[in-house]
């Protein structure tokens, strides 16, 4: 089996707050992984660590077989991890389609700055990207979109084209926080189904979740973060029996 992500002893401290305290992941290649635990226990942190925002005070990080240090977001989304945001950060003015196609320029050589200053290579370039960024639209099911601007489009669709802008990077890993967060019912039926031909087209997965339904349905194993600890790993049915995830929520005030 391929690990695809190798996560060992991550920290990371605010002050005088252990936001992270010697977390390990390992996610091999074509499995769903989820991180879950209540609020504030740092699972956003360790996205922003293995992402390159945070810099982390320890921790080995290893992408594919490879050593990488996550220090800058787009070093790390050129090794091949592409996340979204637990809160949208879409290109508001930009159409759908330009969103994907801006992810796309992580793996093309004239980059976000040919795209901006329309150089020859660029010109060159932007067709086939265009074409590719349409795919990615149909694939996530809002390809009849590509021309709204993405502030327009609803809350669940602003969510699809952040992944389709991830998976335009073509990367190694994709992370999902909260992808579910502010949907409905329906809307989460559709996701799941993204989710699970994401995986199924051969795609290794991290997902942060609140909704333990959809975690528990989707991911082939989990780690459970309770204060920056990680208190609990392994499938999902494992951890829900699990007497110090158990305590955690409901001392959390979650069920
Ligand atoms: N940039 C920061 N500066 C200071 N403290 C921070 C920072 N980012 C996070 N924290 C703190 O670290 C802890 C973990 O926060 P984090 O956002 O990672 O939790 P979370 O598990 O993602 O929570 P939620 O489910 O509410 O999103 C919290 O106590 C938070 O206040």
């Amino acid at each position: 089996m391929t690990t695809v992500l190798k996560v060992q002893g991550a920290s990371k401290r605010f002050g005088g707050l252990q936001a992270l305290s010697d977390v390990n992941m390992q996610i091999n290649a074509g499995q769903v992984y989820g991180l879950i635990g209540p609020n504030g226990a740092g699972k956003t942190t360790f996205f922003n660590v293995i992402t390159g925002l945070y810099t982390p005070d320890g921790g080995t990080f290893e992408l594919g077989g490879a050593p990488y240090s996550p220090t800058a977001v787009h070093e790390v989304a050129k090794q091949g991890i592409a996340r979204t945001f637990q809160n949208i950060r879409l290109f508001a003015e930009m159409t759908a389609i330009e969103n994907v196609m801006v992810g796309r320029h992580v793996r093309t050589g004239s980059g976000l700055l040919g795209a901006v200053f329309r150089t020859p290579g660029f010109k060159a370039e932007e067709a086939a990207i265009r074409d590719r960024a349409q795919q990615l639209l149909d694939y996530v099911g809002i390809g009849r979109y590509a021309e709204y601007k993405a502030r327009t489009l609803s809350y669940g669709d602003q969510r699809r084209l952040e992944i389709a802008r991830a998976l335009a990077t073509d990367p190694k890993l994709i992370a999902l926080d909260e992808p579910a967060a502010g949907m409905n019912a329906t809307e989460k039926v559709v996701l799941r189904e993204l989710i699970d031909r994401i995986r199924k087209d051969g795609r290794t997965i991290l997902l942060i979740e609140h909704d333990v339904k959809l975690v528990m349905g989707l991911c082939d194993r989990v780690t459970v973060l309770d204060y920056g600890k990680q208190i609990a790993e392994g499938t999902p049915a494992e951890v829900q029996k699990n007497e110090k995830v158990i305590e955690a929520y409901l001392g959390a005030g979650q069920h």
